[in-house]
C-alpha cells in the first residue's frame, strides 16, 4: 500500500472511530499498527481466533498496551464465500468492497471480549483482499477511557501501560 494511501486511510479511520491510530515505531509506542494486507485465494480461510495478543510478548504489547480494537476493510468483493463470522455472537458478514467492520476486542477492564471470537470463512469462488488496522491502548486512554475494573479511570490504564513499557510488575 502506498504511504499516501495508508496515511489517508488512517486519517479516515480516526475520523470514524474517534481513535488515534498513529504508528510511531521504531521511535516510540504506537496507537496503531501498519496496515496488514491479506489476500485469500480459493479455499483461503482464517480459523476462529481473537485479535488481542495477551499471551505474546511483542514489542507492541510491551510498549503500546493491547489491541483494543480492530478495523477490517474489505478491498474486494468475493463471488462466493469468504464471510467474516463472529461464531459466538452469531454474526456473518459478506465482504463488500469498500465496506469495513469495526469492533472492540476488550471490555472496559482491558480484558478479552469473548464475543469477538471470529473467523474468515473459506473463499469458494473468486478471491478476497482485506486490510486490517489494529488499534492499541496507547494514545487512546483519553479518547476511550477504560481501566482494570468497570469503575476505573483511564489514569490507571496509563499506569499499566507505563509499567509494561518499563517492565515493572507492581501490584495494582
Ligand atoms: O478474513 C477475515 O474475514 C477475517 C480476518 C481476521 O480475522 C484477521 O486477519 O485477524
Ligand atoms: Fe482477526
Amino acid at each position: 500500500m502506498q504511504e499516501v494511501t495508508a496515511a489517508r486511510l488512517s486519517a479516515r479511520i480516526t475520523d470514524v472511530t474517534g481513535l488515534d491510530v498513529t504508528d510511531r515505531q521504531p521511535f516510540g509506542p504506537s496507537s496503531g499498527e501498519p496496515f496488514q494486507l491479506v489476500n485469500y485465494g480459493l479455499g483461503g480461510h482464517y480459523s476462529a481466533h481473537f485479535d488481542i495478543l495477551k499471551s505474546q510478548q511483542t514489542d507492541y504489547l510491551r510498549e503500546s498496551g493491547e489491541r483494543i480494537a480492530t478495523f477490517l476493510l474489505y478491498l474486494s468483493d468475493v463471488d462466493i464465500g469468504g464471510h467474516t463470522v463472529f461464531v459466538d455472537a452469531g454474526i456473518s458478514v459478506a465482504p463488500v468492497k469498500g465496506m469495513a467492520l469495526f469492533w472492540y476486542n476488550t471490555n472496559p477492564a482491558l480484558e478479552q471480549e469473548p464475543l469477538t471470537l471470529h473467523a474468515g470463512c473459506p473463499v469458494l469462488k473468486g478471491h478476497k483482499w482485506i486490510a486490517n488496522k489494529w488499534i492499541w491502548t496507547y494514545g487512546n486512554m483519553y479518547r476511550h477511557p477504560c481501566g482494570p475494573s468497570p469503575n476505573s479511570t483511564h489514569l490507571k490504564v496509563e499506569r499499566i501501560v507505563n509499567r509494561r513499557r518499563h517492565n515493572i510488575h507492581a501490584p495494582h
